[in-house]
């Protein structure tokens, strides 16, 4: 896939649930369920974006285990590469500052929710770790 956008997410790990959060109505795909993230930008690595974008979205510490597989997906308005991290929640309170809801499921519930289509394959990859 050409020009594809970097998009990094975090799947963290809390309690032994993963976090997943709601895009709101205001964003593009509205109300899907997503992992945490977002673009990859200059000067950052894959790993640093994670981090930062955590500590914006939910004012939260996480530490990075594993990199998963990236998941390449075209949607009408842009092509990204999704590269998913596992990870474990460290430290903070929760605070939401751009999504609509999250909640904490385990790897078989996280199947029925409206997921982004790029997330699709990640979730399928969890059910198999
Ligand atoms: N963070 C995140 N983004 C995802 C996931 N799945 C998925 O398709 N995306 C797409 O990847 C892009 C992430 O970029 P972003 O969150 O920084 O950007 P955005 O479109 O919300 O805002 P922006 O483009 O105005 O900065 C969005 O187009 C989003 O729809 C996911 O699991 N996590």
């Amino acid at each position: 896939m050409k020009n594809a956008i970097k998009v990094a997410c975090a799947i963290i790990v809390i309690d032994h649930k993963f976090l997943v959060v709601q895009r709101n109505e205001n964003m593009n795909l509205p109300l899907k369920w997503e992992f945490p993230g977002g673009k990859i930008e200059q000067n950052e690595t894959d790993e640093q974006c994670v981090l930062r974008e955590i500590e914006e979205e939910l004012n939260i510490e996480v530490t990075l285990v594993k990199r998963l597989t990236s998941s390449f997906f075209e949607y009408p308005n842009i092509a990204i590469e999704l590269i998913p991290f596992l990870a474990n929640y460290e430290k903070g309170e929760i605070k939401l500052k751009e999504h609509k809801q999250y909640i904490l499921l385990n790897k078989k519930e996280l199947i029925r929710l409206d997921w982004a289509d790029a997330d699709l394959p990640i979730v399928k990859e969890l059910q198999e770790l």
